[in-house]
């Protein structure tokens, strides 16, 4: 499996723990900046991630910022995103499994590098549900539904 991973200045530690972890859980990392702690926007660097699953250049992504809020936003933009942000491992595997969230993010001042890794592997290792499931992931892929969704 091919990971793209990407943050901001706020959690450039984590990524650097992350990249370093990550051969070792059986996948290809491809770290997509920032390189060093000056500080940067996270809308560029989750835009930068969410394209490179968009052009399948990666099967997943990890997006990191502070809260992870903000670059999960940005990842959302791009419509072959499905980001999960998540605070724990189960959360990060019912992304898998309901959403077959294929980025997650996580808040770097939230939580720590060894929950951090929980929550990735969960992410990396769960595999999605499909079923019921398929069907409510193809409805986030409908531009119809997102601008006229059926009468309550
Ligand atoms: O997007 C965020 C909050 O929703 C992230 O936590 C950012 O990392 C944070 O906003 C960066 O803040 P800073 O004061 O510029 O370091």
């Amino acid at each position: 499996m091919r990971v793209a991973i990407a943050s901001d200045h706020a959690a450039i530690a984590l990524k650097a723990a992350l990249v370093a972890w990550l051969p070792a859980q059986d996948v290809s990392v491809e770290d997509l900046g920032p390189f060093d702690t000056s500080s940067v926007d996270y809308p560029d660097y989750g835009y930068r991630l969410a394209r490179a699953i968009a052009e399948g250049r990666a099967d997943r992504g990890i997006a990191l910022c502070g809260s992870g809020i903000g670059i999960s936003i940005a990842v959302n933009r791009n419509p072959a995103a499905r980001c999960a942000l998540v605070s724990e491992p189960l959360s990060a595997a019912l992304a898998r499994q309901h959403n077959d969230a294929n980025v997650i993010a996580l808040g770097a001042r939230l939580i720590g590098e060894e929950m951090a890794k929980a929550c990735v592997a969960a992410f990396l290792n769960t595999p999605f549900e499909g079923d019921r499931h398929a069907r409510r992931v193809a409805m986030l892929a409908s531009p119809e539904l997102v601008s006229q969704p059926p009468e309550a």
